[in-house]
């Protein structure tokens, strides 16, 4: 019989996927994200769980031991995925926190099952955690467990971070579940954001919707946190930019296999003179589109030449019952063709578009191949893309074209920053970044790397679980992996 834990990660998905495999049998797949490379070693020195869906409809299951890690599935049916995570987390929340990109939809009952499989969540999580256990709730699918965990277990300290954006005050007002989703945040102890932006919309909306005395300075960078009273109770606010496990992208993309693979790429690609790259999931708040647009018309201004630069766009089907996203997928895939069409030659497209995940070596491969690296989302919480090309650039080649709309432009001032919703300017850092003499690329990627492999995934989780540790009703501090005896 397994234990409870001392420290319990609730997310909308676990850290391994469930497969259905052509015979009926099922495995594991790890899907081994950002976040648990950076929780891995407090999850194991803290006797850790995590509490997530498996990926697919109606598996129960006990809880059972992963990898080290203690995991609870929280089962969802057919119907409860299409309304909970398809409808009301990305049909309704998504949109509307990217800036009503695409016309959310409020479907009633949508919101009434996403209250359902967010209770569950928060019954799964009260019996994962021990007594005094400290619980890290992620993301916007689980808005309303830290009030419903708060209700079935006042012992425990509750953090809460979003990793998409938190919208301006008078987008979230169309929200007309608003008041339930702040009142649902504030049952955490700790509320985290990417950038100081969304934690003031938050203590804006605290104050004038709920009635709530907060703080009223600007929330600082990983400092500086804002504080909303919420009866005897003092909820914190601040903001925590996430990274990526950089020093060990480093390390992988120095790799002879990965150096040799990266020359293969380019020699498949026809040994062309500029490799232009996109990595996304292929999603609408991404700018794919943007970034194909520019690209046309660059080059029927003839400010590119298709015979010497070819552009690889890897995009991982994402969401693909969603209607928005069926639509935009096949906008995208016009886009290439009509470039292709205009501009290809037999053996020889301009742009190579892959609808298919990549393995992670090879993608690292890529991003060692790039010349540029295209991210130009019209709104992004973070971008890890962005983050993951500049730690594979230990050469200092490269150069990155990135959006003043994502999280991560807040950091990388030195990219060349675009703004997606004004084409010519994405078209002139383009030819900027294609055209860049080699000191001045040099210099900028040097002081890129300097940030990112700084500031990585671990010190982002370090910055939140201190701040947490000692946030009013926190109990003890969390072991810190090197503290802790090695597991049996
Ligand atoms: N085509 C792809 N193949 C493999 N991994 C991908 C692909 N596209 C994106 N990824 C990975 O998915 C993650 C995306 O994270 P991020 O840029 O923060 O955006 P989001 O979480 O919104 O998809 C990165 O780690 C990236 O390397
Ligand atoms: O789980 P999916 O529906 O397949 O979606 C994948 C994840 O997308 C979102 O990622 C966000 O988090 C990143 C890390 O903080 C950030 O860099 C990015 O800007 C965000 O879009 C989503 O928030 C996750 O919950 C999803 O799992």
């Amino acid at each position: 019989m397994l234990t409870e834990s001392d420290f319990v990660v609730v997310a909308n998905r676990l850290p391994v996927d469930l497969e259905r495999l052509p015979d009926g049998t099922t495995r594991w797949k790890r899907s081994p994200g950002g976040l648990v490379t950076a929780l891995e070693p407090i999850l194991r020195a803290n006797r850790g769980a995590w509490v997530g869906w498996a990926g697919v409809a109606d598996v129960e299951m006990d809880p059972f031991v992963e990898d080290d890690l203690v995991l609870h599935a929280v089962p969802l049916s057919a119907d409860e995925i299409a309304d909970y995570y398809e409808g009301f987390s990305n049909a309704a929340l998504w949109p509307l926190y990217h800036d009503v990109i695409v016309r959310p939809e409020y479907q009633r009952e949508w919101w009434n099952v996403y209250v359902e499989v967010n209770r569950r969540f928060a019954e799964a999580a009260a019996k994962a955690a021990a007594e005094g256990a400290t619980v890290w709730i992620q993301d916007y699918q689980l808005q309303l467990v830290p009030k419903m965990l708060r209700m079935l277990r006042p012992d425990l300290t509750i953090g809460f971070f979003l990793h998409i954006p938190f919208p301006p005050v008078e987008l979230f007002m169309q929200m007309p579940w608003r008041t339930e989703i702040v009142e649902g945040l504030l049952g955490a102890d700790l509320i985290g954001f990417h950038l100081p932006g969304g934690a003031q919309n938050f203590l804006y909306l605290a104050r004038q919707l709920l009635g709530h005395q907060t703080s009223r300075g600007n929330v600082g960078v990983r400092s500086k946190l804002g504080v909303v009273q919420v009866g005897f109770r003092t909820v914190r606010v601040g903001a925590f930019p996430i990274s990526i496990a950089s020093g060990e992208l480093d390390e992988q993309s120095r790799r002879k296999s990965i150096r040799d693979r990266a020359k293969a790429i380019r020699k498949e690609l026809g040994n062309p003179k500029k490799v232009v790259l996109g990595v996304d999931r292929l999603d609408y708040t991404k700018g794919i589109d943007v970034r194909l647009d520019a690209l046309h018309e660059l080059i029927a201004e003839k400010r590119v030449d298709p015979t010497d630069t070819v552009m690889v766009q890897l995009a991982t089907p994402s969401r693909e019952r969603v209607d928005s996203y069926v639509h935009m997928r096949g906008e995208i895939e016009k886009m290439v063709s009509r470039i292709n069409g205009e501009y290809a030659e037999v053996g020889r497209p301009v742009v190579h578009y892959i609808h298919r995940p990549v393995p992670r070596e090879e993608l690292i491969a890529f991003f060692v191949a790039a010349d540029v690296m295209l991210v130009t989302p019209l709104r992004d919480g973070m971008n890890l893309v962005a983050k993951e090309y500049i730690a594979c650039r230990s050469d200092l080649g490269g150069a990155l074209v990135l959006s003043e709309f994502t999280g991560a432009a807040a950091e990388l001032r030195q990219a060349f920053l675009c703004n997606p919703h004004d084409l010519e300017n994405v078209k002139d850092k383009m030819e900027a970044a294609l055209t860049q003499p080699r000191d001045e690329g040099r210099r900028r990627m040097r002081a890129l790397r300097r940030q990112v492999l700084t500031h990585d995934v671990d010190r982002w989780a370090r910055s939140f679980l201190d701040a947490l540790s000692h946030s009013g009703a926190a109990g003890p501090a969390l072991i810190a992996p090197e503290e802790a005896s090695e597991p049996e």
